[in-house]
């Protein structure tokens, strides 16, 4: 457990209103910030009020609530609700929206025994929702050498792991595995290396991510960085919402092209049952969570700048108290990134995909104060570290999986992080 030395206890936490800030990357002083953006709203943060490593665990998401807890304990609140962000008075209310206060952005490991979990509490974060904007800080105003955003330059690529050929023997294996009746689906990622001539600022790449892919939440945590389409859940009060994506097909050439590769992906049976999965342990993690909870039976469509999902909304309404985070643990891994039954799609997956995920497939999101915040899976993203890059996909993995065809959805994820890198 760690907080920023050199800050005067408790530390002041000021909300106030600011004017409309525009493009929230733009707003980014730093190379290395926090983020967390969907068509154009959102939270970016910067500084370091507070940082810990999550140990790793099965208790890891109880740990993390409590430090934040701990971390706001000592905090003075008295100035958030003044100026217009809440009620007279200042306390803490209801009335705030979420994201108002002191917020955590965090990143979990895929594998709670992994350790590299992370959460940061920035010194600034600024914030654009519903036609507001704010700005919170918390203690002194950081330090800061605002530097200009650099673009990484040249990018040449190596293999993660696992070479193409291998990726696809191991998906071969799975669904061997799958035939035999070990198991109903699993998912399989490979990684990627990518090396920049420059090290690596995220800014570029989260300005090209913000605005090829609106629909989908571009991010910044502690390295990890990326744009997911994956909702794993929003809290605001006892409202909870979740978009579970699983069965995929690439975009059409052209629109009628488009048109009819959406509607075999929804016709077709190893698609609908992959899905049904990944629905199916949202169902049973949200269920004793929630006193309501509406579950579509049917799949829509998500089309993407790169490919288009089966996509369920899911909305439910908390019975008790439970924080964002404590939700994030109930749901964490779904069938879209583990697989069914989830002990033996684990086990698989650390048999057949020879790496460690880090916080890939992981959650990644943020929590204020009251327990709201969005998280959602940590989907075509990367590790950056200096100058280099580790890229993910993966794929779910049924018994019809075609190891050709799992490698080409790879591919077409990993052009999310390509285009982030190379523009
Ligand atoms: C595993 C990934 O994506 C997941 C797998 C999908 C699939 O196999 O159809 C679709 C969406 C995600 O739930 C990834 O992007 O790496």
């Amino acid at each position: 457990m760690s907080v920023a030395i050199g800050l005067t206890r408790p530390l002041a936490v000021r909300t106030l209103p600011v004017g409309d800030p525009g493009d929230l990357v733009a707003a980014l002083p730093t190379a290395a910030p926090s983020a967390w953006i969907r068509r154009g709203e959102g939270l970016v943060g910067w500084g370091e009020a507070a940082r810990t490593e999550v140990p790793p665990g099965p208790g890891r998401f109880a740990w993390a609530r409590e430090w934040l807890s701990s971390v706001l304990a000592d905090t003075d609140l008295a100035d958030t609700g003044r100026a217009g962000m809440g009620p007279p008075g200042g306390k803490a209310d209801d009335a705030w929206p979420p994201g108002v206060g002191p917020v955590a952005f965090g990143s979990f490991t895929f594998d709670p025994d992994r350790p590299g979990s992370v959460l940061v509490v920035p010194k600034v974060v600024l914030a654009r929702r519903g036609g507001r904007a704010w700005l919170t800080t918390i203690g002194d105003p950081p330090e800061l050498e605002e530097s200009p955003p650099v673009e990484p330059g040249g990018i040449s690529y190596g293999d993660g792991s696992l070479t193409a050929p291998e990726w696809e023997h191991a998906v071969a294996r799975a669904v061997h595995a799958i035939r035999s009746g070990r198991l109903e689906k699993t998912v399989l990622a490979r990684d990627l290396m990518a090396v920049a001539e420059n090290p690596i600022d995220a800014r570029p790449l989260l300005s090209r991510l913000a605005d090829r892919y609106p629909d989908c939440y571009t991010f910044s945590v502690a390295g990890l960085l990326g744009a997911t389409p994956e909702l794993l859940v929003r809290r605001v009060g006892s409202e909870i919402e979740s978009l579970v994506l699983a069965g995929t097909t690439a975009r059409g050439d052209g629109a009628a092209d488009d048109v009819a590769r959406g509607a075999a992906l929804i016709a077709s049976a190893k698609d609908r049952h992959e899905h049904d999965c990944a629905v199916s342990s949202v169902r049973e993690a949200l269920a004793p969570l929630c006193a309501d909870l509406n579950v579509p039976d049917e799949p829509e469509l998500l089309a993407l700048a790169n490919v288009q999902h089966l996509a369920t909304f899911v909305t439910g309404k908390l019975a008790d108290g439970a924080s964002v985070l404590d939700v994030v643990a109930a749901m964490h891994p779904t069938a879209a990134v583990g697989g069914t039954p989830t002990a033996t799609a684990l086990d698989v997956i650390r048999e057949l995909e020879g790496m460690d995920r880090a916080g890939y497939a992981g959650p990644v999101g943020w929590i204020d104060s009251r327990g709201d915040g969005e998280w959602g899976i940590a989907l075509r993203c990367g590790i950056i570290e200096g100058n280099k890059a580790r890229l993910f996909a993966g794929c779910g993995i049924m018994g019809d999986s075609d190891p050709a065809a799992e490698l080409a959805e790879a591919q077409a994820k990993l052009r999310v992080m390509r285009y982030a890198l190379e523009g």
